[in-house]
């Protein structure tokens, strides 16, 4: 007889990873041993994809290169262009995502190999693509014409360009590139167990990566960074706590607070306050930031839970123009250079995912026809 299952798998080692580490009670976080302190603000997102996918922080000449072929990369292919519109008629952000990776699966030119090689070159191009599906998506809905890239601009820069319709700011560009850095890798979080499950069942990148997106967009994972913006909107700003309290007292879940690994502040979260802070401050109306802190404070002290990577992210998506049902999508744009690092390394070094269950139904049941039961 099967043991009890943990309920959500909480606590149980599903895989052995160098990818990431988290001291859930120090509240610390480490991307291949580099403590995220260390690299937000100062390793840029595509330094950031090359210490996941390829192990190692690019030398210059290694980061050129890298560069080359993520902007090589980052052309859609003929069955996205050719459906992309239809698309985005018919499917919220994070399915028309779901869909358009899939698709872009088809038009892969490595796509019927898991061998390493094409293993790397597939992780470059889905990372490359990334933003430009979600951007290309929000420019079909909108009908507005997509700004074409500009090689100077980093993925960030490039992505805040193509969705507000104008050229970031040095520091926006800056502040956008230290979110992505800060959602690259989370060790086995839901989206990048479900890429792993899939990914060892042989199965290839493009199917691991499309279930992670599908599993990504709840509201428990990344689809909580939505669904803090909708919160903060219905709240009144005069009545923050008096309504957070009544939502708890009522069971509510705050959405953004809570998580299964970190019992102190999340170390990303640190680093968002301040850049929510600082964009809130620029913007002349910094009402949502305040709100925000508000928030914390309640949910601290009624519930003692901090807030996670989604609830100053937020704001700081806000303030820079994107629009709120892009805010998950925006998470899948940094969170593809795990997951890919994630399925390369699964492949690497794989057997099957496939736990026990513990059977609680009924027993002895006696076969009836179907007109006797
Ligand atoms: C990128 C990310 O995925 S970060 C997480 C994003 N998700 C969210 O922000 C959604 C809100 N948070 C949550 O739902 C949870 O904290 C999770 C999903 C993140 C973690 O879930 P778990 O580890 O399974 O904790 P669980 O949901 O069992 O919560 C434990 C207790 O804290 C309470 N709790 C947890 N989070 C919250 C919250 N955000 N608001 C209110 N209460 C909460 C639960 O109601 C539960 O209380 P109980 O013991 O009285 O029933
Ligand atoms: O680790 C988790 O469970 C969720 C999370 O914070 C992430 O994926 O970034």
């Amino acid at each position: 007889m099967a043991d009890k299952p943990t309920k959500g798998l909480a606590d149980v080692v599903a895989a052995s990873t160098a990818l990431s580490d988290i001291d859930g009670k120090a509240g610390r976080l480490f991307y291949r041993g580099y403590d995220i302190h260390d690299l937000a603000g100062r390793a840029t997102f595509e330094e950031t994809a090359h210490l996941l996918q390829r192990g190692k922080l690019p030398t210059r000449q290694e980061l050129r290169e890298y560069g080359d072929e993520l902007v090589r990369g980052r052309e859609l292919g003929a069955l996205v262009s050719a459906n992309i519109a239809e698309i985005a008629e018919k499917q919220k952000p994070m399915e028309a995502l779901r869909s358009l990776v899939s698709l872009s699966g088809a038009d892969d030119p490595d796509k019927d190999s898991i061998a390493p090689d094409a293993n790397l070159r597939k992780a470059a191009r889905l990372t490359a693509q990334q933003p430009l599906l979600v951007a290309r998506y929000h420019a079909a809905r909108t009908g507005k014409a997509l700004p074409g890239t500009d090689d100077s601009l980093s993925i960030a820069g490039n992505f805040l360009l193509q969705v507000t319709g104008r050229t970031p700011t040095q520091r926006e560009a800056e502040i956008f590139d230290a979110c992505l850095v800060l959602h690259a890798d989370h060790t086995m979080n839901a989206s990048t167990f479900a890429a792993r499950v899939c990914a060892a069942t042989l199965s290839d990148m493009h199917s691991a990566i499309v279930a992670a997106i599908g599993t990504l967009k709840g509201p428990l994972h990344g689809g909580a960074n939505e669904q803090v913006m909708k919160t903060l909107e219905s709240l009144d700003p005069a009545q923050v706590a008096q309504s957070v309290r009544e939502r708890l007292d009522a069971h509510e879940k705050i959405m953004g607070f809570g998580h299964r690994v970190y019992k102190t502040e999340d170390p990303r979260a640190t680093h968002l306050r301040r850049m929510s802070q600082e964009l809130a401050t620029a913007s002349g109306d910094d009402t949502y930031y305040r709100m925000s802190k508000e928030m914390e404070e309640v949910v601290l002290e009624t519930k003692g839970l901090y807030p996670n990577v989604d609830f100053y992210a937020a704001t700081v998506y806000h303030y820079l123009g994107i629009p709120t049902d892009l805010f998950t999508p925006v998470f899948s744009i940094s969170r593809m250079s795990g997951w890919t690092a994630h399925v390369i390394e699964q492949h690497a070094d794989n057997r099957l995912i496939r736990p026990d269950s513990e059977y609680i139904g009924e027993r002895d049941q006696k076969w009836k026809p179907i007109d006797e039961r």
